[in-house]
């Protein structure tokens, strides 16, 4: 179908790349901005848009992807998602709205698709200082990125180590506070007359050991962002405080009289189920209503195991700058099989044991020593109802002895009976 002239030169007039793209996923127009930053050949017209923009043979969401597509489909509303697509530089990160067209009986017939370019390949490099490309890790990214600007308060929830921290960073240097501080206060970490002091600030003589007036940092925080971790932990006399200051915006320092005010944005974090706590009586409910405006929850890494590559690039590109130290095809098997409970941290660790225990350039699964326990048991070992071929089991079995016993495989082959030769082999 020929598109009208006018909408042609009206997306060519348009400083980002546009695509129309019509029910079959077929590309009908491409506008010049499209054509300058992914160039023209071989032209895209007449491709599908998931052939492009993926290489793949089918559409995004038939391939474990979120596609925008079909939800404007759908909705008949605009959609935007982000996505990592092919460029002439690689694969990158690119925010893709679609924004359907209606016909004249109101039926969507075409889609304008306009993609702005996050900056960061899907390689290990970091987007807002984090790496992943996997669907889950996306649409998390994608509420991030929908979220940072604004000044609504944002719940993060997630197990630990799946980077709440890092998110509320993101967050912070998405929003115009950017310039401003960002102030982290840990709510597990202090006991109770301490949290205060550290929120409100005390005056001189307030109490024994207040021999100066301390800025509190809620002070601190003021036109950046307070990031409460792990607020969960906050016992029920410390909640109704922290809510006086949300909700009024106002606060006196411990020992004061005079009312303080701090406009600041406020992250949130936790581990816990506050939903299932406000219902215990353990969390206040005004409180959880006060902060949990727009929930984001953060993956655990068992659930996007397709990141494993990139953030074992990232770290150990980060631990060992100076080495240019990768993983055997076996150690990345042996990260795939683990639940990972404490996450990217524990990944983080686990390299770091590795980089001291390897002396070349390979981490083998013998270097890859305390995995933490998984409360369900874990993928590591074998379900005794889970059937898996002689040779894995095998291969299973003597990565996990090695593991108990250091990565000392001389002594492994003898407690085996079998050369040193033969237990090498089998590992492989
Ligand atoms: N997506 C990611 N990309 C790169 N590094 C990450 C990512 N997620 C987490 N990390 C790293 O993992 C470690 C733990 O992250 P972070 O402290 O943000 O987790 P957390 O959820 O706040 O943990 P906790 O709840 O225990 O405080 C940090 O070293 C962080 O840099």
């Amino acid at each position: 179908m020929p598109l009208p002239t006018e909408l042609l030169q009206l997306l060519d007039a348009l400083p980002e790349p546009r695509i129309v793209v019509d029910t079959a996923y077929r590309i009908l127009a491409a506008n010049a901005a499209y054509r300058r930053e992914f160039g023209q050949d071989p032209s895209v017209i007449g491709q599908t848009c998931y052939q492009v923009s993926h290489h793949f043979d089918r559409p995004c969401d038939q391939c474990g992807e979120s596609c925008p597509r079909q939800q404007a489909w759908e909705s008949g509303c605009p959609s935007r998602v982000i996505h990592c697509h092919h460029t002439p530089r690689g694969e990158e990160f690119v925010e893709v709205e679609l924004f359907p067209l209606r016909d004249a009986g109101g039926n969507t017939t075409l889609f304008v698709e306009t993609m702005r370019f996050l900056g960061g390949k899907c390689l290990p490099t970091p987007v807002l200082g984090m790496v992943g490309r996997s669907p889950s890790f996306l649409q998390m990214l994608e509420l991030l990125e929908r979220a940072g600007p604004s000044n609504t308060p944002i719940l993060l929830l997630g197990e630990s180590g799946t980077g709440k921290e890092l998110a509320a960073q993101a967050l912070h240097q998405l929003s115009p506070r950017r310039d401003r501080p960002f102030v982290p206060v840990d709510c597990s970490g202090l006991p109770e007359t301490l949290f205060e002091s550290e929120l409100f600030g005390h005056e001189k003589g307030a109490f024994t050991g207040a021999t100066q007036r301390k800025t509190g940092l809620a002070e601190v925080a003021d036109g950046g962002t307070l990031f409460l971790d792990e607020i969960g932990d906050l016992p029920l006399t410390q909640q109704v405080k922290l809510l006086r200051l949300l909700e009024t915006g106002t606060y006196r320092r411990v020992g004061g009289v005079e009312t303080l005010r701090s406009d600041f944005r406020l992250v949130a974090a936790t581990h816990r189920d506050l939903r299932c706590m406000v219902e215990e009586g353990t969390f206040r409910r005004d409180l959880y209503y006060r902060i949990s405006a727009f929930p984001v929850r953060l993956p655990p890494l068992r659930e996007r195991r397709e990141d494993l590559p990139l953030l074992v690039a990232h770290l150990l590109e980060r631990l060992a700058p100076q080495r240019s130290v990768r993983l055997s095809a076996a150690a990345m098997s042996r990260l795939r099989e683990h639940d990972f409970p404490g996450n990217v941290r524990e990944l983080r660790n686990l390299l770091e044991r590795a980089l001291l225990l390897a002396d070349g350039e390979l981490i083998e699964p013998w270097h890859l020593t305390g995995f933490a326990d998984s409360p369900s048991g874990g993928r590591a070992h074998t379900a005794d109802d889970e059937i898996v071929p002689l040779a894995e089991l095998e291969r299973r079995y003597l990565h996990r002895a090695l593991e108990r016993l250091g990565g000392d495989k001389k002594a492994l082959a003898t407690r085996l009976g079998i050369s040193e030769r033969t237990l090498y082999r089998k590992l492989r």
